[in-house]
């Protein structure tokens, strides 16, 4: 995630940042899978042990991975209900996008549900998640590299402005080519949305099976981190088109960064909340479940309601719902809301995010810091996003960006930061 520019300073501290976060992100990922499920769950400290090899490779979880790959492609490539275009690239031209994602999660459903009918054992899947990613994780390894090697003939103009530093271990890292695709299959667009987002609810539910087999039945914290994540992941998917225009579409390379975060990051660490009710169960009342619910609806309302407006202000300015609110003007011809949501803080689309974090892990309790680590991990991400895209606002609209930081002085949270 760099700014444009030949001379652009490295992100993460360089080749060396990003071969530290390379080994520092697995490592991370396996540790978490480890302590979720031992008994004192403590997020800082040793882990329980050290797996070996056979607890972590297995040929059946490999073949797993690509078969879920090559399901999630297939539904990629189905007839879509529309072809979106995505942002004008430098060579001026717009690829051209499927947006079925949402049909892709309501065929998987189908599909488990059938499988489970069929015999599938959904709730042996928890079981397996340890050999599941580091076959993700090594998939993750060849896939970024067989990215890289495609991106040395790729022409100059398909490069993307922060991942062509001349270091083959930073570029490796932080990808060199834009929208690496194969016809109409795009892979950055494909795993972002697709095989991770729809893996982690697959988990979530294979898990909340699990806790029925053990329990009697899943417990009201387990419904809840359920439906609130599946809420995420299918407003996500529904709201397909929105993903065109982040930075990661529209600025990075794909690289191991973004591959590992999307295949391997997503599924088994978002569905950490899942993982640690399956072995420390919570009581949660009805008050307490309720407020949570509330929690959970304000952070998606702003969430929503933020995105919404700005990516219906960006597709038509005179939209009757956005045409009321105040803008400055910039030099680039686009304009900026300083009222709605964009006039509350400068990212409120991160404030609801934010918002929903916490409510995925109150229903795990106060006894461990383990069920929060999304919540922190996601504030740090969140701040480090903001304060690139700030950068690049800075070098796009200038001394309107300026005005825009004088008018709307607080960037997530208000009064606070
Ligand atoms: N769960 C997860 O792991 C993650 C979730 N997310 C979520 O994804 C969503 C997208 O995030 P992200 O792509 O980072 O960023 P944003 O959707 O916030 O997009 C930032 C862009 O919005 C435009 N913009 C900024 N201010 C204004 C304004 N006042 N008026 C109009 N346009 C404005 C600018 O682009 P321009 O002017 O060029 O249109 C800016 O570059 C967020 O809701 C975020 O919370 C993101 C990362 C990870
Ligand atoms: C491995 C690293 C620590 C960082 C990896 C970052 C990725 C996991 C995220 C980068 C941007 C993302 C977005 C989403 C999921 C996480 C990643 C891939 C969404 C698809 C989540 C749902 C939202 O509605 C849209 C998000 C766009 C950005």
């Amino acid at each position: 995630m760099a700014p444009h520019g030949p001379r652009a300073p490295l992100e993460f501290g360089g080749p060396l940042g990003a071969a530290a976060l390379m080994l520092l992100l697995p490592a991370t990922m396996f540790y978490l899978l480890l302590v979720a499920r031992s008994g004192p769950a403590r997020l800082l400290g040793p882990p329980p042990y050290l797996p070996g090899l056979q607890a972590l490779w297995s040929p059946r979880a490999l073949l797993l991975c690509l078969a879920w790959l090559g399901l999630q492609a297939a539904l990629y490539l189905l007839p879509a209900r529309k072809v979106a275009e995505g942002q004008e690239l430098k060579d001026k031209s717009r690829l051209q996008y499927p947006i079925n994602g949402f049909q892709a999660l309501v065929l998987t459903a189908l599909l488990a549900g059938l499988g489970v009918l069929a015999g599938l054992p959904l709730a042996a899947l928890p079981e397996m998640l340890l050999p599941l990613a580091f076959a993700a994780t090594l998939i993750a390894f060849v896939f970024s590299l067989l990215l890289y090697l495609k991106s040395q003939v790729a022409p100059a103009s398909a490069l993307a402005p922060g991942g062509s530093s001349g270091n083959p271990i930073y570029d490796f890292f932080m990808g060199r080519e834009l929208n690496p695709r194969i016809c109409f299959l795009d892979f950055k667009y494909f795993c972002e949305l697709r095989p991770g987002l729809i893996g982690w609810v697959l988990i979530n539910l294979a898990l909340l099976v699990q806790e029925a087999e053990l329990r009697g039945s899943p417990s009201l914290a387990m419904w809840l981190v359920n439906g609130f994540q599946l809420l995420y992941v299918g407003d996500a998917l529904w709201h397909e088109e929105a993903v065109l225009t982040t930075m990661d579409i529209t600025h990075d390379g794909f690289g191991f960064m973004l591959v590992f975060g999307d295949l391997a990051w997503v599924p088994f660490t978002y569905s950490l909340q899942a993982q640690f009710l399956v072995h420390h169960p919570q009581a949660l009342g009805l008050p307490m479940a309720s407020t949570i619910c509330l929690i959970n609806a304000i952070g998606y309302y702003i969430f929503r309601g933020a995105n919404s407006q700005k990516n219906t202000f960006r597709k038509n300015p005179s939209d009757p719902r956005v045409a009321d609110l105040e803008t400055i003007s910039t030099a680039t011809g686009r304009q900026l809301l300083v009222s709605g949501w964009w006039g509350m803080v400068r990212h409120p689309n991160y404030l609801g995010d934010l918002i929903m974090a916490l409510a995925w892990s109150l229903p795990c309790g106060a006894s461990h810091l383990l069920p929060y680590f999304y919540l922190l991990y996601f504030t740090s991400l969140l701040v480090h996003r903001e304060a690139h895209d700030e950068r690049q606002c800075l070098q796009k609209y200038g001394l309107a960006w300026h005005e825009y930081c004088r008018r709307v002085p607080y960037r997530i949270v208000p009064y606070i930061y």
